[in-house]
C-alpha cells in the first residue's frame, strides 16, 4: 500500500514554494492600512525624542510637514495628531482643548494646506490639557464628571472640524459623547466629517510611553482611568460599547490597545461587520523596540508579522508608530 492513501490532504503541498504560498495568502499588509499616530510640538523647528519610544520624535508643526510628506511618499494615507501642551496651558476646564488657535488645530489646517491628500484623524479628549490629566473635567472627589465634560468635548470636536480635519476621534470613553458630537457636527454643517470612535478602549497600563510623550504622566501621578475606560476582563462589553457609539453615528470604531485584544478586533468585525481599526499602542511600540535593541526580536520580520496579526484578526486599519518603518518594508 502506498504512502498517499493514508494521506490524501497534504497541506504542505501548498507551502512548498514562495508562488504557491502567495497563491492562497489570505490576508495581505498594505501601506494605506497603516495609521501614523504623532506628537505635535509648539513652535517651529523643533524637535524632541520620546525616551520611552525609540525612534519617535516630537515635532513642530513645520518639521511634522516634512515628516507628513515623507510618509505620504511611503503610501501611507493618514495620521493621527496628538498635541504636547505647555505646563502652563493647562487648567482644572482644559479650555486649551478648543482654542482656535491651539497646537491641533493649528497643526490640522498647515498640514492641510499642505498636503490636503493626507487625511487627518483628531483625538477628542481633554488629557493633554487638563492640569490632574484625566479625560474629562472632575468633581470634588476626583471623579470625572460625564456629562460636563461632553459639552467641552463638543466644542473640542467643533474646533477640529472648522480647522478642517477629516476625521475626529473621540477617545476620552464617556458615555453619549458620539451622538452629542455628532448633532453638534451637523448642526454646525460639518455634514462630511467622520467620527472614528474609540469605542473600546481598555485602562491599559500599555499607555505609559504615551503619557510621557504628551506629557501628561506626570499630571495623573499615580492615577487610574477605570472609572471610565474599559476593565480587560470585558468582551462582550466592548460589543455593547461599539455597538451604542454605531447607533449614536460613529462611522468607523476602534479597539484599544491592538495586540493583547485581537480578540475583541475579531468579535467586532464577525459580529457588526462595520469598519473596524485597531490602535497598536505606545506599550507594544517599546517592548517591541526593547527587544530588537537588545538583538532579542528580529526587527523587520517582527515588525510585518505583528501588523498583519491585524488584518488577520479583521482590523481595517492600524493606529502604530511602526506605520513609516512597515510601509518603508512594504516598498521593498
Ligand atoms: N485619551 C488620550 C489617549 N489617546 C491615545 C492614548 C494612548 C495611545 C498610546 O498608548 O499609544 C491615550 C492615552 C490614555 O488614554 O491615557
Ligand atoms: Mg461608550
Amino acid at each position: 500500500m502506498s504512502y498517499s492513501q493514508y494521506l490524501p490532504r497534504r497541506p504542505r503541498r501548498l507551502r512548498r514554494t514562495e508562488g504557491l504560498r502567495a497563491m492562497v495568502a489570505e490576508h495581505q499588509l498594505h501601506a494605506a492600512d497603516l495609521i501614523y499616530p504623532v506628537f505635535v510640538l509648539p513652535g517651529s523647528n523643533q524637535r524632541e525624542a520620546v525616551p520611552s519610544m525609540p525612534g519617535v520624535e516630537r515635532l513642530s508643526v513645520d518639521l511634522l510637514i516634512e515628516e507628513a510628506r515623507a510618509a505620504y511618499e511611503l503610501g501611507i494615507r493618514s495620521m493621527a495628531l496628538f498635541p504636547v501642551t505647555p505646563m502652563e496651558k493647562k487648567s482644572l476646564c482644559a479650555s486649551e482643548a478648543f482654542n482656535p488657535d491651539g497646537i491641533a488645530q493649528t497643526a490640522i489646517r498647515a498640514l492641510k494646506q499642505a498636503l490636503p491628500e493626507m487625511m487627518l484623524i483628531a483625538d477628542v479628549a481633554l488629557d493633554p490639557f487638563t492640569s490632574h490629566g484625566q479625560d474629562g473635567l472632575i468633581d470634588d472627589d476626583g471623579y470625572v464628571i460625564n456629562d460636563a465634560t461632553v459639552e467641552v468635548l463638543i466644542k473640542q470636536a467643533l474646533s477640529h472640524a472648522e480647522a478642517g480635519v477629516d476625521i475626529v476621534a473621540p477617545s476620552d470613553m464617556m458615555d453619549g459623547r458620539i451622538g452629542a458630537i455628532r448633532d453638534a457636527l451637523e448642526d454646525a454643517g460639518f455634514v462630511h466629517t467622520c467620527i472614528m470612535a474609540y469605542s473600546a478602549k481598555y485602562a491599559s497600563s500599555y499607555y505609559g510611553p504615551f503619557r510621557d510623550a504628551v506629557g501628561s504622566a506626570a499630571n495623573i501621578k499615580g492615577g487610574n482611568k477605570k472609572t471610565y475606560q474599559m476593565d480587560p476582563a470585558n468582551s462582550d462589553e466592548a460589543i455593547a460599547e461599539i455597538a451604542l457609539d454605531l447607533e449614536e453615528g460613529a462611522d468607523m470604531v476602534m479597539v484599544k490597545p491592538g495586540m493583547p485584544y485581537l480578540d475583541i478586533v475579531r468579535r467586532c468585525k464577525s459580529e457588526l461587520a462595520v469598519p473596524t481599526f485597531a490602535y497598536q499602542v505606545s506599550g507594544e511600540y517599546a517592548m517591541h523596540m526593547a527587544a530588537f535593541e537588545k538583538g532579542w526580536l528580529k526587527q523587520d520580520e517582527v515588525i510585518l508579522e505583528s501588523l498583519l496579526a491585524f488584518k488577520r484578526a479583521g482590523a481595517d486599519g492600524i493606529l502604530t508608530y511602526f506605520a513609516p518603518a512597515a510601509a518603508r518594508l512594504l516598498k521593498g
